[in-house]
């Protein structure tokens, strides 16, 4: 019968059938089946696995209906209405998002189309009548008419800041001004070992030996699958500063986000402790593989007790085990929470700590089922609305994503295949996750200027800035994996994108290859904590070495970003940073530390309308205060992937002594954890030093050279260093 999107998320509570009043089990024993297959299907990795979570469906998933018109961005308990009626749907669509620079309504265009319900296979089968192109053309039977509202004034409504002015025209820059102050003492500096021997391999294994993972693979897998058939906590812990318990501080989310995004759970009635007990802390936190004579409908029983007992204080604790702190409580909630959901419990102590208790249920939880497929309309080959007609007209059913965005759309239903359409070969639109959309809104680039995509590969935000430079100026799309950059080059192509140049360096090479941008896009490798909805092994193949190895290789990412950026640009001047990983080390910690490294840097507002603000403190650390500007988005919140967007401005340097722009902080203070390991003082999250470094750096050599190559060298041997630019055989390719 067609295909069918697997789109529908489950409505964004914390649990299904959380609220413990009878409907607690119900569908549970499916779930439980599911989520018992799911935790070993977890412990392999590739598309298999993938596929299977993606199948799936959690038990919020019961009914299609109530989820299908939920849009992207829109608050969890916003109910969108059927498209047919247009103003109910915009009203929704407007509580939903912050009230700021929308469309202009009188750029609004109500295009009436005629439904294709009931009539999609015949569309399909080429049998399909034309659709009404107009109010008055609409006798064919297409059902009841339906409306649908594109603002679709072509210029994307981009949220740029204030400073932000338009072109000029191009403008010159001076590639000697560029390089960084060589004088900066950088302990992570400019100069950096890369990875020696064949590029492409040495990058490929470079990157999977970081655990890299790369949210616009989803590119790729979704034009082919989209529609196809310890975490022990301290009890003396600052409780003002734990996130989990941040909720029942006054304003835990932002005031805009309250309306939808708040957690709403019942656990406050269900406390009775039913004879539960904490077998992970008689272990003594030892993990198990699932425990001896325990079905996973007790898990997730206990997992929801759990949190009702330690989302208050000492009142509800007194409801827990007796003779147990907080902390036993939390372990376990933590041990059930990765036996449940299929995780190492590693990384769902990493998770936890960053929401208070029933929001990381939501976020588990939301994990269990796919985000919407969207697609992103390319305004060099076509406009929104045509896009949108000629799939209707194929019987896919469709709306605009938000009013967010102008060139999105939001795909639920298609009897075709949406990655192999004619429009799609024709490129008239890339598949494309919404969250994907925001670095580049982020960004704002304007025509005429010159833009660096650092990782770009497989060209989902590089084709946007195309199209967003109207095909003016340059898009230097950069990425280190020769062969993503295959892909890279066929989108380009496909959407036809004639002021791009593909290259293939280590991006930290930059701004030694070429600098001077206007902008500069950092889309990092990261660990996709965000995207596990579509990469389920990132459950369980993550370790702190690999949050380590990510987040100083985003430090030096970002520090070439920043340097590769004219401070002179008439028009720009800007670096977006962003991840599809929701961990404060990859997020806040390397912006912190790049605002600490440069002082000629500041962080800026997105200009995005939506998403929760960056933490400005975490586990006991402050960061820098800008850092609210930055933005997170999460799968249980947005609807959408995790991610997160940061923006700075790039000012002129200024001699040290003639007043910087913003005060230096001091080199931070290194010490020796309980680990043996150098980390920075009074940091809860990771901090690299020189020496540090190479070690990693080394180690990542010493397995690339095995793997590659069946060469074993000792630990002890340290292996050869590449300088920068002398093993890089990086060229630019179109
Ligand atoms: C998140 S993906 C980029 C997705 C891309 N921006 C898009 O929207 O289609 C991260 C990319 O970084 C690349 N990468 C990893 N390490 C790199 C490095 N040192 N220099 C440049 N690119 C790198 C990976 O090959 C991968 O394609």
């Amino acid at each position: 019968m067609g295909y069918k999107a697997r789109n529908k998320q489950a409505p964004p509570q914390p649990l299904g059938g959380s609220d413990f009043d009878g409907r607690r089990g119900g569908g549970a024993g499916a779930k439980s089946n599911s989520k018992a297959k799911g935790k070993k299907k977890a412990s392999s990795s590739g598309a298999d696995e993938r596929r299977s979570v993606k199948a799936a469906r959690g038990p919020g998933a019961k009914s299609i209906k109530d989820n299908r018109r939920r849009n992207v961005a829109q608050g969890p308990r916003k109910r969108q209405k059927g498209v047919d009626v247009q103003d109910d749907d915009d009203s929704d669509l407007e509580d939903a998002l912050r009230p700021g620079n929308l469309s202009d309504e009188e750029d609004e265009e109500v295009v009436k189309v005629k439904s294709v319900k009931g009539k999609g296979k015949a569309n399909a089968e080429g049998k399909g009548k034309k659709q009404a192109e107009s109010d008055d053309e609409g006798e064919e039977e297409r059902g009841p008419a339906r409306e649908l509202v594109f603002s679709d004034s072509e210029a994307e409504s981009i949220g740029g800041d204030d400073e932000e002015r338009l072109p000029p025209g191009l403008h010159n820059f001076d590639l000697d001004e560029l390089p960084p102050d060589e004088e900066d003492d950088e302990d992570m500096g400019d100069e950096f070992d890369l990875p020696e021997g064949d590029e492409a391999d040495e990058d490929e294994d470079e990157e999977m030996s970081l655990g890299v993972d790369d949210d616009e693979d989803e590119e790729e897998d979704e034009v082919d699958s989209a529609f196809a058939s310890s975490g022990e906590e301290d009890e003396e812990m600052d409780e003002d500063n734990d996130p989990r318990t941040a909720h029942l501080r006054p304003n835990p989310i932002p005031e805009d986000e309250d309306e939808d995004g708040a957690i709403m759970t019942n656990l406050e009635d269900d406390l009775d402790n039913e004879g539960f007990t904490l077998p992970a802390v008689e272990r003594g936190g030892e993990e198990e593989e699932f425990e001896h004579g325990t079905s996973l409908r007790e898990v997730e029983n206990r997992m929801r007790w759990l949190v009702g007992v330690c989302c208050g204080k000492d009142d509800k604790l007194s409801k827990g085990v007796p003779g147990k702190s907080r902390s036993d409580h939390l372990l376990q909630l933590q041990h059930d929470i990765a036996t449940y959901f299929g995780y190492n419990t590693f990384l769902v102590g990493k998770l936890m700590k960053l929401f208070p208790l029933d929001e990381a249920l939501a976020f588990f939880e939301a994990n269990e089922s796919p985000r919407p497929v969207t697609i992103r309309a390319n305004t060099l080959r076509t406009r929104r609305r045509d896009l949108a007609q000629a799939l209707m007209n194929r019987g896919v059913n469709l709306e605009p994503i938000g009013k967010w965005s102008k060139v999105g759309l939001q795909v639920f239903e298609s009897p075709v295949p949406v990655g192999a359409t004619p429009e799609y070969l024709a490129g008239h639109y890339m598949l494309q996750s919404a969250s994907s959309f925001l670095p580049v809104i982020a960004l704002a680039p304007q025509p005429n200027e010159r833009v660096l995509d650092m990782a770009s590969a497989p060209g989902g935000k590089t084709t946007y800035i195309s199209a967003l430079l109207q095909n003016t100026g340059v898009v230097f799309a950069n990425d280190s994996n020769k062969a993503r950059t295959k892909s890279l080059t066929a989108n380009v192509h496909r959407m036809g994108c004639k002021n791009v140049v593909v290259c293939n360096y280590d991006a930290r090479e930059f701004p030694k290859v070429i600098g001077g941008f206007d902008r500069v896009l950092l889309d990092a490798p990261c660990s996709g904590t965000g995207v596990i909805s579509k990469d389920a092994s990132v459950k369980v193949n993550k370790s702190e070495r690999d949050f380590q190895l990510l987040a100083h290789l985003q430090k030096q990412l970002l520090l070439c970003a920043l340097d590769s950026v004219s401070p002179n640009s008439e028009t720009g001047g800007y670096v977006v940073y962003s991840t599809c990983s929701i961990t404060v080390d990859e997020d806040e910690s390397v912006v912190d530390y790049a605002l600490r490294k440069r002082p000629n840097v500041r962080l800026v507002p997105t200009g995005l309308e939506f998403g929760v603000e960056g933490f400005r403190s975490f586990e006991g650390k402050n960061f820098h205060p800008s850092l609210n500007l930055t933005r997170r988005f999460y799968p249980h919140k947005h609807n959408m992937d995790g991610f997160y967007v940061a923006k700075f401005k790039v000012e002129k340097r200024k001699k040290s002594g003639s007043g910087e722009n913003r005060d230096v902080e001091e080199e931070p203070q290194m010490k020796l954890n309980e680990e043996g390991e150098l980390v920075e003082e009074d940091m809860g999250v990771s901090a690299f030093n020189e020496a540090e470094d190479k070690d990693l750096i080394d180690e990542s050599k010493r397995k690339h050279l095995l793997k590659t190559k069946g060469i074993k060298v000792g630990k002890g041997k340290g292996v050869e260093k590449t300088k920068p630019g002398k093993g890089s055989k990086g060229k630019g390719q179109a």
